[in-house]
């Protein structure tokens, strides 16, 4: 399966570098913008200034605020909205997908109320079986991509062709893609480390330090693996890119959205000021962090930072005290 013509419909970060990404490799893209001048400004004069600002965006890639046009003729459909606006958008654009183009997730989230994953998402929404759609996850931060730092990416269907297909399309000299089959495991783990990437800022406005970050890398990992295993995912893919890799890139890095939002509740701002801060840009651990939470309450499934995230953006717990209760949880052996 070759792909030359590979729609992308969101303009924000991660959007507009995998469409970097696609287009560097080769494909014919066209972007998705939401605003019409965001469009111009990508096709016109190559850069997306509000989001990746200083970063010249390659000329075989154009861009439309008109869905209609943006997918005329696309052989890949890359949904690059944030997740908890993702129904909202595909129910618009359903009727707009071409018959057979391989659907591509880019989004890192489970659905509030749902309690879906994005896959599950966009395979009821178009009505579409769920091996048709691809998920793209890792250690991912979009600027440094952008700025064509090498990074790895794993991009997962349980059809091992259609994964093929889309790493061929977005392979090149600084972004290598692995293929994977473990859908569930690789959603989740990229819904996951944002919820926890968000408690390693809220550490980091606190004022801790390398024991801190490494002990709630470690046991996010150990809760995100516990999720995804009772939800059918292998554990060896938190192992992985989508797992540990993701969690560290994201937990560690000041470009991370999550973990700068988690840094602001630290220092003591409260949900409102933090996201007045993030100035429009997602943060999807501060929704995720409650979808997650019901998703393990209903499977039985002990998910202590996430319940802490939550507890912290949405029922205004004290960060402080939050941490103090963490620690004082029952002792346990680590693998139980
Ligand atoms: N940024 C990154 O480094 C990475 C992000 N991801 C994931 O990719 C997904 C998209 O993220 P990213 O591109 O970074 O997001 P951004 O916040 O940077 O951009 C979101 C894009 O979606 C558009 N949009 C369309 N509908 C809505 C809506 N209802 N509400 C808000 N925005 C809307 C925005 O338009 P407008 O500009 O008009 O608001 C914008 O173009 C997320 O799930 C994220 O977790 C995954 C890997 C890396
Ligand atoms: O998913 C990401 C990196 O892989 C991006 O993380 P943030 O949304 O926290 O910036």
């Amino acid at each position: 399966m070759v792909l030359q013509r590979i729609t992308v419909l969101g303009a924000g970060s991660w959007g507009t570098a995998f469409a970097k990404v696609l287009a560097d490799a080769g494909r014919d893209v066209t972007v998705w913008a939401r605003r019409p001048e965001v469009a111009r400004e990508i096709r016109d004069e190559h850069v997306n200034s509000g989001y990746l600002p200083g970063v010249r965006l390659p000329d075989r890639l154009t861009a439309t605020a008109d869905p209609a046009e943006a997918l005329a003729g696309a052989e890949a459909v890359v949904l690059a909205v944030p997740s908890q606006s993702l129904r909202a958008n595909l129910t618009g654009w359903r009727g707009l997908l071409p018959a057979g183009a391989i659907l591509v997730s880019l989004a890192k989230g489970v659905e509030l109320g749902t309690l879906k994953r994005m896959s599950e998402v966009i395979a009821e929404i178009t009505e579409r079986p769920e091996h048709e759609i691809v998920v793209v996850s890792g250690p991912n931060l979009a600027r440094e991509i952008a700025q064509e730092q090498p990074a790895a990416a794993v991009l997962a269907c349980t059809d091992h062709e259609r994964a093929v297909a889309i790493q061929h399309a977005s392979a090149g000299p600084y972004f290598r893609p692995y293929t994977n089959t473990d859908v569930i495991g690789c959603e989740l783990g990229g819904a996951c480390k944002n919820v926890i990437a968000l408690s390693c800022g809220m550490a980091a406005g606190m004022g801790y330090g390398a024991n801190t970050m490494a002990t709630l890398i470690t046991r996010g990992l150990a809760e995100m693996a516990r999720l995804g295993v009772k939800l059918g995912a292998d554990p060896l893919t938190f192992a992985g890119l989508a797992g540990v890799g993701d969690l560290v890139a994201t937990c560690t890095s000041p470009l991370s959205r999550n973990r700068t939002f988690g840094e602001r509740l630290g220092r003591g701002e409260t949900l409102e000021q933090a996201q007045r801060a993030t100035g429009g840009q997602v943060a999807e651990g501060v929704m995720s962090c409650s979808s997650i939470r019901e998703l393990a309450r209903a499977n039985g499934v002990d998910m202590p930072l996430t319940d802490a995230m939550h507890r912290v953006c949405h029922e205004g717990a004290d960060p402080a005290k939050v941490g103090a209760e963490l620690l004082g949880r029952e002792r346990k052996h680590e693998w139980s």
